[in-house]
């Protein structure tokens, strides 16, 4: 059994929650220690969570534009870096537990002042969205299922008690600011233009609670093709020793505080040689998701000789992908009239080993916003190394190359659909 850290809290607090339940349930450790010394006070005013704050408060009517004057000047394309140069200007847009969403504003990319009380860096309050717009062959900026992402966020936001808004008049304003950027989107296929909308709570202060105060803000960052000069498949290390998400908990959530615990497994993968490390999730070593990507595997049904495309289920425990999402819906559409079985179910990591020592693995791969899909060569696992399909010459398998192209035409636009928002 845990030993209580502070044993007078404890006691203090299982004695309130026997007594004033639902006392309790409004207040943090403090206030439950303090109800059981004055029993008498009620709570007049229910403290109202930021995430029950009505929708439709974002107008995108109201948008103010103030231009740079100092436009910076575009980096060679060749030498851009995921994530390390950003556009002349940002979307900011305030909250406050009173009055709603302020005015938004597309202004020149700035710094943000924030007390150091502020509760963003004291208790994870931030969630935010990875996002691309792409110009296609007639130079128009097109955002990739962009209401996927509004909705994932807007999930973050309410499952830690920030604001949730209109997603289609913030989407409104996110194509206003695609468009404003779009000299820094290079016309060649492969580059791109990486959205980060960001929501951070900025209450100004050190108690526990729901933030009466939230910013909205959105970067980009101009990109390139991840693997500049043609795929490049990973090795991946099993992570064994470490959980990334469990169930009830987060892992569903685009949360700040889910990915820095991820750093170092991710970095002991890759002091052993590995580029990635794989999640495995319970006894038996589940199969959930690569470091940024959902996971894919292709293999022979060892009874039916069926092809089966499988990826782990949303049972909350990975992050629903919105690239995991098209994936799937491009295979059902292209893979299953060619006889392949599309699943998403739970696999786990013998059944992989057991595929590959029979020759039944045909491919892997990861799938996420930045590398699209991105093959994978081999998993270490129990001390062996479980190879994933691909011949010793080869960096990618004809599978993981078909589902590339799929997507890019739908991203690119050379392919009409509905995925794609023509700002
Ligand atoms: C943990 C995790 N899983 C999966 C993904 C892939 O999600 P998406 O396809 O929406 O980019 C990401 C993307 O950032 C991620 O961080």
């Amino acid at each position: 059994m845990l030993r209580p850290l502070f044993p007078r809290c404890a006691s203090a607090l299982r004695s309130a929650t026997a007594q004033q339940p639902s006392r309790l349930l409004a207040g943090s450790w403090q206030t439950a220690a303090i109800a059981t010394v004055a029993p008498r006070r009620q709570y007049s005013i229910k403290p109202k969570l930021a995430s029950e704050s009505k929708p439709l408060d974002i107008d995108p009517s109201k948008l103010v534009i103030e231009k740079t004057t100092t436009p910076k000047s575009l980096k060679k394309p060749e030498d851009l870096v995921f994530g390390a140069n950003f556009t002349d200007h940002m979307i900011t847009v305030e909250w406050n537990a009173t009055t709603g969403w302020g005015e938004p504003h597309i202004k020149p990319y700035q710094n943000l002042s924030l007390d150091p009380a502020t509760c963003v860096f004291h208790y994870a309050f931030e969630c935010f969205e990875g996002m691309k717009a792409y110009k296609d062959k007639a130079g128009q900026i097109r955002l990739f299922r962009p209401d996927k992402n509004m909705a994932r966020i807007n999930k973050s936001a309410a499952r830690i008690a920030l604001p949730t808004f209109e997603p289609k008049a913030m989407l409104d304003i996110i194509a206003q600011f695609a468009k404003l950027e779009s000299r820094f989107i290079p016309e060649q296929r492969g580059y791109s233009l990486y959205l980060r909308p960001t929501m951070i709570g900025t209450q100004k202060t050190l108690g526990v609670g729901p933030p009466g105060s939230a910013l909205l803000y959105v970067i980009a960052s101009p990109v390139g093709p991840y693997y500049p000069t043609g795929f490049k498949a990973v090795s991946l290390e099993a992570t064994d020793y470490a959980v990334r998400a469990w169930p009830g908990g987060v892992g569903d959530k685009k949360l700040g505080a889910n990915y820095a615990p991820c750093i170092v497994p991710q970095r002991e993968a890759m002091s052993r040689g590995f580029q990635q490390n794989l999640w495995l999730f319970g006894e038996e070593e589940y199969v959930t998701e690569v470091g940024t990507m959902n996971f894919f595997v292709a293999l022979k049904n060892k009874e039916t000789g069926q092809n089966e495309l499988i990826t782990a289920p949303l049972d909350g425990t990975i992050l629903e992908g919105v690239t995991r999402d098209s994936v799937l819906a491009l295979a059902r559409e292209k893979l299953a009239p060619e006889g392949w079985k599309i699943e998403e179910r739970k696999f786990t990591m013998k059944e992989l080993a057991e595929a590959s020592a029979e020759g039944r693995l045909i491919e892997a791969f990861g799938s996420g916003t930045a590398a699209i899909v991105s093959p994978v060569r081999a998993i270490s696992w129990k001390g062996q190394l479980v190879n994933c399909g691909l011949k010793d010459h080869e960096e990618s398998g004809e599978l993981t190359l078909r589902v590339k192209q799929w997507m890019e035409d739908r991203q690119y636009g050379e392919e009409e659909h509905e995925w794609s928002y023509v700002c």
